[in-house]
């Protein structure tokens, strides 16, 4: 399998080189070159598969021959060993035909361990084939950053340095980073907010120079393996429900756009998806796309979920260049108006995405009206990311008799603020997180300059 640019202009990659880069040259994102097709068959027969073996089936394909099968079958093992639930990404029935598929098992208790812990052990599979060491750069508006170092921190070969917004993550999301101890992470608080940080990360990959020859990697869900790995969940839940013989539909709540690419990639691969719901918080320019075609920058909110805390959406780009047939030049034009401050899609695109995207975006007052609601309903505690998802669902699903899958992409323990808003005494910590709240933490602060971040970055790498 090889993978190509959305902007047209740098060179193919094969799997195991698109794991260990980032960004393309040309500032585009890579996407296969040949999107791998499911049949009705070999859907149907991963029907009540362990997640692991589906997980292999779903991913060999983007894989190809760059790991031996043996290999990346124990790879995927390992990888969904580190959950704490038999099912690894169990749904749950809400209501009538409406399911919970809870992304939260994993160590750092949100959906990001899914692929993270995944790519980890692909990174230290192909360093240590090489003998190289990398550097990784990852922004994260919370999630991210703690799943990333949980990930990656036993492979001696990377230096971890993880931007995070100062003072805009929960206090749990920032402890789960900081006060990890280990010779090779690093946290950074950047003054300002994700988008900035997401935007040195991004320069970092165009001019490598202040690395000195070092190879940086990203973590972020511009890299392929994150997407390739969030794929199985939509293929897992939807089989587990009745596909392909049966259509489904999900409800994503988003911001960074990975997580509903793999699911439209999934669609692409086969799966029978009548509807994708993008739910977001008040930073709403998905919804504004979608709804009113308003594809324009507005200033980041904080707000009650902060993770999806992000206007400059990375993978929605990917998204564009397969509504526009794969152009690039059209891709290219429309972020270029973008970059200037407001943009619009074309009308064919637009339509495309439209019969099968519904967006709704929900504020601060209605999560906290939404988690009280759910609870009363379901007896489910959401956490604030889940919540705009759950009132999207209610809001947008297009029949009730296609089953609708809302994903729980965190757990509401990581939230404790926006949960004791909604009225509750808060969510417990699992055990093994106890000392968490106590522990030393350690994290430099520096302004949102691409020169002294990077400068940092020079002087700590090993
Ligand atoms: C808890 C949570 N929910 C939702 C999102 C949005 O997901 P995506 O960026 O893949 O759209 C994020 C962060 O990305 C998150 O951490
Ligand atoms: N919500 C993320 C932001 C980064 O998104 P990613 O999926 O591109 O890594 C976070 O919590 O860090």
């Amino acid at each position: 399998m090889r993978y190509i640019s959305t902007r047209g202009d740098a060179p193919a990659l094969n799997f195991e080189e698109v794991v260990l880069t980032g960004l393309a040259p040309d500032g585009g994102l890579y996407v296969p070159e040949t999107i791998p097709q499911f049949s009705h068959d070999e859907l149907a027969a991963m029907a009540g598969l362990p997640y692991t073996e589906i997980a292999f089936r779903v991913m060999k394909p983007f894989v190809g021959g760059a790991i031996a099968e043996d290999d990346f079958r124990r790879i995927v093992e390992d990888t969904y060993a580190t959950f704490k639930h038999d099912a690894v990404v169990p749904l749950k029935q809400l209501s009538h035909n409406h399911h919970l598929l809870e992304l939260f098992h994993g160590p750092t208790l949100a959906f990001k361990d899914v692929a993270l812990q995944l790519l980890g052990r692909l990174l230290d599979h192909f360093l240590a084939r090489r003998g190289e060491r990398g550097v990784i750069m990852g922004a994260t508006s919370g999630d991210t950053g703690s799943a990333a170092i949980e990930g990656c921190r036993a492979c001696d070969q990377l230096d971890i340095f993880i931007l995070h917004p100062h003072e805009r993550v929960s206090a749990v999301q920032r402890r789960q980073m900081t006060t990890v101890d280990a010779p090779n992470v690093h946290n950074i608080a950047i003054q300002g907010d994700f988008d900035d940080a997401q935007a040195m990360v991004k320069a970092s990959f165009a001019d490598q120079s202040f690395l000195q020859g070092r190879r940086l990697i990203a973590v972020n869900s511009i890299n392929w393996a994150r997407i390739m790995a969030q794929i199985v969940y939509y293929v897992a839940s939807a089989v587990a429900l009745g596909a392909p013989h049966r259509e489904v539909a999900f409800t994503v709540p988003s911001a960074n756009f990975g997580n509903l690419f793999a699911g439209y990639m999934a669609r692409r691969m086969g799966l029978p998806v009548k509807q994708f719901v993008i739910a977001t918080n008040a930073n709403d320019i998905l919804h504004r796309t979608i709804a009113d075609n308003d594809f324009s920058r507005r200033a980041l909110q904080a707000t009650l979920a902060p993770s999806m805390d992000i206007v400059v959406s990375s993978n929605f780009e990917r998204l564009l260049f397969e509504a526009y047939g794969r152009d690039s030049v059209a891709v290219r034009d429309l972020l270029g108006r973008f970059a200037e401050g407001r943009a619009a899609i074309d009308d064919a695109p637009l339509a495309q995405l439209r019969s099968l995207f519904s967006s709704y975006s929900v504020d601060d007052e209605t999560i906290l009206e939404v988690i009280r609601e759910a609870h009363a309903h379901t007896g489910e505690l959401l956490d604030p990311h889940t919540a705009t998802g759950y009132r999207a669902a209610m809001r947008c699903r297009a029949d009730a008799t296609t089953p609708m899958i809302t994903l729980a992409t965190a757990h509401p323990a990581k939230f404790e603020d926006a949960i004791v808003r909604a009225g509750f005494p808060g969510a417990p910590l699992p055990e093994a997180m106890a000392d968490l709240m106590s522990a030393p933490e350690r994290f430099e602060v520096l302004p949102a300059e691409l020169a002294e971040v990077q400068a940092y970055v020079a002087a700590k790498r090993r």
